[in-house]
C-alpha cells in the first residue's frame, strides 16, 4: 500500500499523425506494411499467460485481397474456454488487491507503448486485417485506443475520488469494489480501439476478463494483447480467445460466477445475449452488468439554411469513411426539395472523384468490406433498390468481389420514407436519402423520430440558430451523440463520450466514467469513532 496520495498525470488526446507524402510516419507505416505482408503470424489463444496452439486454424486475409494469407488463428475450443474462466478467478485476487495506481501504470505504460513503439504495427495490422486506410487506422488503432487508455484511467480516479460526507463522529467511505466473478468483453470487428477497450476497462477497475475478439480483427488484437503483456498485465487478468461466438457464450453464461459482459456488435447478437444471460439468471451469484453497445441507423437532417458545401463534406465523410462500416456512419439523409439540386449535383461530382481500392495504396479513399458475408448483405440491398419502385440507385451502385469485397460509395434516394434502407442498418457505403417538401419540416422530424429502431448518432446541418435549437430540443431521444454543422461519426475520447440508446445499446458511453462505474460493485462503509454505550433515548430518564 502506498503512503501516498499519488497524482494520474493529465491526460491529453493523442496528436493524428497525417501520413503525408515523404513523412517519417509514412516510411514507418509502408516499411511495418511491406513486412507484415511477406509474412504469416500464427494466433494462438492466450490463457493465464500461456500461448495455447489449438490447431483448430482459420485463415486470417486482407478484405481487400482475399487471397492473400497475413496469417492463422488457433481457435479456443471447450477446454480453452473454460481454462480462460478459470485463469481469470485464479488471478482475480491478486489483481483487484493490487494499489490501483499500479494497476493505472499498467494500462498508461500501454498506451506509451502503442503511442511510441508499436504504432506502424498496430495500424498496418488494422489496415492490412481491417482494410482501413492509413488516416482510418491512426484514428482508430492508435490515437482512439491511447485515449481510451489514458483517460479511462482519469475516470477511474474521479470515481475513486467520489467519497461521501461524514458527519461529526463518523467516518463514511465508498469502496468502488470490482465485481464478483469475470467479466466477458466481446469486440467487434470494426474498431481496433473498441476491442482493445472493452477488455481493458474492467480491467483496470481491478476485474478479470475473458476476451473473446473478432476473427475478422484478430491480427491488431493479437498485438494489444502483446503490448498489454509488455506492459505488465499479469498473466489471467485479461484471457484472449479468438473462437466461435456462440460456443463461447453457452459456455459463459452458464457459469456462476459469470458477472458482466462488455459488448460492442450488432443488435440481434446482443439481444440474443442478453436473453441467454437470462435464462440463467437463478446460476449466478449476483446480477451480471450487462453494457452493449450496437446497431445504429444515424442520419443527417438538413434544414432549408443548411450550408451546402459543408453539409456535402459530412455527407460524404459520414457515409462513407471505412466503407460506412462505423456503427455511427451516416446511412439515412433528409434534404429539403429547395437545397436538393444542389447537393446532388456536388455528391455527384466529388463521389465520382473517390478512388475505391486496397489500403496498400495511400490514395484510396474508400477499402474493402470486411468479409464474404458482408459484401452479398450490402449486394443484395442494392439489387433491391434497384429493382424497386419506392427506390432509385442514384450513385455508384458498383461491386466486385473477385479479388476484393469492394463496394463504390452509393447512393439510393428512397421514394417513401419507411424503405428498407431508410431503416435497416446495412452496414457498408451505402447511403439512403429523402427528399422532403420545404412545407413538411415539422412532419419530417417525426418520420425521422419513428422510422428506424435506432438512436446512436444523429446530425442537423442549419445555420438558422432558432432552428438549431428547435431541432436539438425535438430531436432529444433520437441519438446518443448528436452533432449540429459536423458529421455524426469521429467522437474523440475525453470530447464526446460515445453511445446511443433504444435498439442501439445501453448508452454506457464508451470513454467515459459513465462506463466505468458498471464495472464497480460499491461498498459503504462507515465507522463510529465513539460508539454509544447505552441503548436508551436521553428523554427515556
Ligand atoms: N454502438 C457502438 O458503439 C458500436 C461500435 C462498433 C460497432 N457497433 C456495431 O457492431 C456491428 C458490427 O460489428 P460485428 O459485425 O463485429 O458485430 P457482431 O454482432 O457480428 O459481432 C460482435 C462480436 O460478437 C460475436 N458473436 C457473434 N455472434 C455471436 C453469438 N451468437 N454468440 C456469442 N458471440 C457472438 C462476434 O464473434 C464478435 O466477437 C454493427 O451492428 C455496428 O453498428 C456498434
Ligand atoms: N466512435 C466511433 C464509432 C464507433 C462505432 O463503430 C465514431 O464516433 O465514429
Amino acid at each position: 500500500m502506498a503512503n501516498s496520495i499519488f497524482t494520474i498525470p493529465q491526460p491529453y488526446n493523442e496528436p493524428v499523425k497525417m501520413y503525408a507524402p515523404g513523412s517519417p510516419e509514412r516510411g514507418a507505416l509502408s516499411a511495418e506494411l511491406g513486412r507484415q505482408m511477406a509474412g504469416q503470424v500464427e494466433i494462438p489463444v492466450i490463457v493465464n499467460g500461456e500461448e495455447i496452439k489449438t490447431g483448430d486454424v482459420r485463415d486470417v486475409v486482407c478484405p481487400h485481397d482475399h487471397g492473400h494469407v497475413l496469417g492463422k488463428v488457433h481457435m479456443a475450443g471447450e477446454k480453452e474456454i473454460k481454462a480462460a474462466v478459470d485463469a481469470a478467478l485464479s488471478a482475480k485476487a491478486a489483481w483487484e488487491t493490487m494499489d490501483w495506481q499500479e494497476r493505472a501504470a499498467v494500462f498508461l505504460k500501454t498506451a506509451d507503448l502503442i503511442s511510441q513503439k508499436y504504432s506502424a504495427k498496430i495500424n498496418a495490422a488494422t489496415m492490412l486485417g481491417q482494410s482501413k486506410n492509413a488516416f482510418q487506422a491512426e484514428i482508430d488503432a492508435t490515437c482512439e485506443l491511447v485515449d481510451f487508455l489514458r483517460f479511462n484511467v482519469t475516470y477511474m480516479e474521479e470515481i475513486y475520488a467520489n467519497q461521501p460526507f461524514s458527519e461529526k463522529g463518523v467516518y463514511n467511505r465508498l469502496e468502488y469494489c470490482p465485481l464478483e466473478g469475470f467479466v466477458f468483453a466481446l469486440t467487434p470487428f470494426n474498431f481496433t480501439a473498441i476491442a482493445g477497450n472493452l477488455p481493458t476497462s474492467p480491467a483496470m477497475m481491478g476485474n478479470t476478463v475473458v476476451w473473446k475478439p473478432s476473427t475478422t480483427a484478430v491480427l491488431s488484437n493479437y498485438y494489444v494483447m502483446q503490448i498489454l503483456k509488455e506492459a505488465g498485465l499479469p498473466p489471467g487478468v485479461i484471457n484472449f480467445i479468438p473462437g466461435y461466438g456462440s460456443q463461447t457464450g453457452d459456455i459463459l453464461f452458464t457459469h456462476k460466477y459469470f458477472a458482466g459482459m462488455h459488448f460492442t456488435g450488432s443488435t440481434a447478437v446482443f439481444q440474443n445475449l442478453w436473453k441467454k444471460a437470462a435464462e440463467n439468471i437463478e446460476t449466478y451469484i449476483s446480477y451480471p452488468r450487462i453494457v452493449g453497445e450496437t446497431g445504429g441507423k444515424d442520419y443527417i437532417f438538413a434544414h432549408a439554411s443548411a450550408d451546402v458545401d459543408a453539409l456535402v463534406t459530412g455527407i460524404i465523410r459520414g457515409a462513407f469513411e471505412f466503407q460506412g462500416q462505423k456503427c455511427s456512419a451516416c446511412s439515412r439523409l433528409y434534404v429539403p426539395a429547395s437545397l436538393w439540386p444542389a447537393v446532388q449535383d456536388q455528391l455527384k461530382e466529388k463521389i465520382a472523384e473517390i478512388k475505391v481500392g486496397p489500403v496498400t495504396d495511400f490514395t484510396n479513399f474508400v477499402n474493402a468490406v470486411i468479409d464474404e458475408k458482408s459484401f452479398d448483405n450490402i449486394d443484395a440491398y442494392i439489387s433491391r433498390a434497384q429493382e424497386s419502385s419506392d427506390a432509385e440507385v442514384i450513385i455508384g451502385g458498383q461491386r466486385d468481389k473477385s479479388k476484393g469485397y469492394f463496394v463504390h460509395p452509393t447512393v439510393i434516394q428512397a421514394k417513401t420514407p419507411d424503405y428498407e434502407s431508410m431503416v435497416e442498418e446495412i452496414f457498408g457505403p451505402v447511403l439512403t436519402v429523402y427528399i422532403y417538401e420545404d412545407k413538411d419540416f415539422d412532419a419530417t422530424l417525426d418520420i425521422l423520430d419513428n422510422t428506424s429502431p435506432y438512436a446512436l448518432t444523429g446530425a442537423v446541418f442549419a445555420m438558422d440558430r432558432e432552428v438549431i435549437n428547435a431541432l436539438m430540443a425535438r430531436l432529444t431521444h433520437t441519438a446518443g451523440n448528436f452533432y449540429i454543422n459536423d458529421k455524426p461519426t469521429g467522437a474523440v475520447v475525453g470530447q464526446q463520450p460515445f453511445g446511443g440508446a433504444r435498439k442501439s445499446g445501453t448508452n454506457d458511453k464508451a470513454g467515459s466514467y459513465l462506463n466505468l462505474i458498471r464495472w464497480a460493485s460499491s461498498r459503504t462503509i462507515k465507522e463510529t469513532l465513539v460508539p454509544p454505550v447505552n441503548y436508551a433515548y436521553p428523554f427515556m430518564g
